[in-house]
Parts: structure tokens; C-alpha cells; sequence
């Protein structure tokens, strides 16, 4: 075979993803103890209504996505369920509901454990990023559609990051190490999309304890890319961001005149 036929044009476009299925895993077991003291995080009140509601809706609100798989408090799968079962989500996307574990990558792994077969594609959403736009859902999916094995929703940073000692003394003030370029970093978002089978060797690899996915699909080599995130997608993850997102919801109902 000549080197032109080994590299037609066909062959050197990026493999895609044209017939799939995409599900979405939700992790929502966690505590929120840096909420605040209360019922798990994911069922607290936004608006009126449970945030692991408005994070499934926001999965659902994408027409591509057909499964949502909600890993749920340890003891709590039951009530999330019942919750599920009472509140009204598109009738294209069907919903599972599986028990978490102590970590949040012990609950994504075990919301990839119950993933049927049929499904290629999968997000990975947090339950505490309940505001996040359909829009971004479907960026992130495109991007997986047309390639890429693993795809983080990202924005630049408005502050300056500083690295600091890790040797430093307990209530001492720290040692600053290092000021990385600002311009080259980005604060990364959920939900993240994965080619299935790249994110469920990534869980199956990757022992140790990290703060996102992609960081693990990072750790066997393989390209992660980023694409637009939102600042409505920000993580509630302490008080003052509850507020915020009240207020996101409250100019949205505004918004839409109702
Ligand atoms: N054992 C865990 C821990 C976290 N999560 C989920 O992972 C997402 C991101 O975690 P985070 O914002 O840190 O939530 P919590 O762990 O609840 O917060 P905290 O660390 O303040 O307790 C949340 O949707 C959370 O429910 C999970 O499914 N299982
Ligand atoms: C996955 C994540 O939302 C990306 O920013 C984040 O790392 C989760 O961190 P947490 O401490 O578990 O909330």
C-alpha cells in the first residue's frame, strides 16, 4: 500500500461519533458540609424545589441525552426516587436511581456500574451544578460526537492563582511556591463527556483519590479538551453560593413571566 492510500483524507479525519446514545451520570450522595448543616446537598431546596431536580432537568432539558443515572445518598435511593417519580421531566429521557459511596469517584463508578449497554456516550454532572444551560450540555456532547475522548466545560480565571508550600505549618501563613500564568489556566465545570468505554477504563485504572474525571482519562494518556463552560453552571458548594444561585433562578422565572 503507498503512503497517499494508508493516509486518504478519509481515513485522516477524526473518528466520530455519529449513531450514539448518550446517558448522563449524576453524582448526588454527597454530605454538603461545606453548605452548612442539613439534609444531603443535593436534596435541599432551590427555589422551592430539590437542586437534584434542577440538575436533572438541566441534563434532560438536551434532547440528545436519554438516560439519567441519579447515584443518590447511600440510604437515600428510595426518597430520590419517589422524588423522581413526582416530578415531571421530558418524556424522551428515562431515569435510574443507584445507591453512592463515601467519595465522589466511588459514586460515579458506581453510577457506570449500572449503565446498560447501549449507551456510548456518557456525562458525568454534578447534582450541586443544578443551573447549568443546555447549551453547554450539548457543546460538550457534540465535542465527544465528533471525536474527542474526553471534554471538560471550562472558563478563565478572574483572580490570580497562587501555589503554596505543602510543608507549611498548620495556621502559620503559607509559603508561596509559584504563580502560574494565569492566561493558560481554566476553572473547570460539569458536566464532562466521555467516549464510555475511555471514561470506564479511566475508573477501572485510576486508584487514586482525584477531584474530577477527566483527570483520570489525563493519567492514561489521552487527550482531554476544553470547550466553553457557563458561570450559571458554577457548584454550589457554600452558602453564599445558594444565594447566587436563588438569584440566577429568580431572573430566569423573571425572565420567562412566570
Ligand atoms: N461521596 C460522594 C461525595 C460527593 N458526591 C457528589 O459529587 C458532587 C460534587 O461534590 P461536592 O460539591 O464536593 O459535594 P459534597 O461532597 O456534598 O460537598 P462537601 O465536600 O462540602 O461535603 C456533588 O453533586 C455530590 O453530591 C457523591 O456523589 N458522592
Ligand atoms: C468535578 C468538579 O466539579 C470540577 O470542578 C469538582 O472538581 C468537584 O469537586 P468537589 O470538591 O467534589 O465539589
Amino acid at each position: 500500500m503507498s503512503d497517499e492510500s494508508r493516509h486518504s483524507p478519509a481515513q485522516m479525519l477524526p473518528h466520530t461519533r455519529a449513531n450514539t446514545r448518550t446517558a448522563v451520570v449524576i453524582p448526588a450522595a454527597g454530605r454538603g458540609v461545606r453548605l452548612g448543616p442539613g439534609a444531603p446537598k443535593a436534596l435541599r431546596a432551590l427555589g422551592g424545589t430539590p437542586m437534584l431536580i434542577h440538575a436533572v432537568r438541566a441534563m434532560a432539558a438536551s434532547r440528545r441525552v436519554s438516560l439519567v443515572v441519579v447515584v443518590a445518598p447511600p440510604d437515600g435511593a428510595a426518597e430520590v426516587k419517589s422524588l423522581l417519580d413526582a416530578h415531571a421531566l421530558p418524556e424522551w429521557t428515562d431515569f435510574l436511581v443507584v445507591p453512592g459511596g463515601e467519595s465522589r469517584q466511588e459514586s460515579v463508578r458506581l453510577g457506570l456500574d449500572a449503565l446498560p449497554p447501549e449507551y456510548d456516550i456518557v456525562l458525568v454532572h454534578d447534582a450541586a451544578r443544578p443551573l447549568v444551560p443546555a447549551d453547554t450540555v450539548d457543546t460538550v456532547i457534540e465535542a465527544v460526537r465528533e471525536g474527542a475522548p474526553a471534554v471538560v466545560p471550562a472558563l478563565p480565571l478572574a483572580d490570580t492563582v497562587k501555589q503554596v508550600d505543602p510543608a507549611a505549618v498548620p495556621g502559620e501563613p503559607e509559603p508561596v511556591v509559584a504563580t502560574p500564568e494565569r492566561a493558560r489556566l481554566r476553572a473547570v465545570q460539569t458536566p464532562q463527556g466521555f467516549d464510555r468505554e475511555t471514561l470506564v477504563r479511566a475508573h477501572g485504572t485510576v486508584t487514586e483519590n482525584v477531584t474530577d474525571d477527566a483527570s483520570m482519562v489525563e493519567q492514561l494518556g489521552l487527550s482531554v479538551v476544553v470547550v466553553p463552560g457557563h458561570e450559571e453552571a458554577f457548584k454550589v458548594t457554600r452558602p453564599l453560593d445558594l444565594v447566587l444561585a436563588e438569584a440566577v433562578l429568580a431572573r430566569r422565572r423573571l425572565n420567562d413571566g412566570f
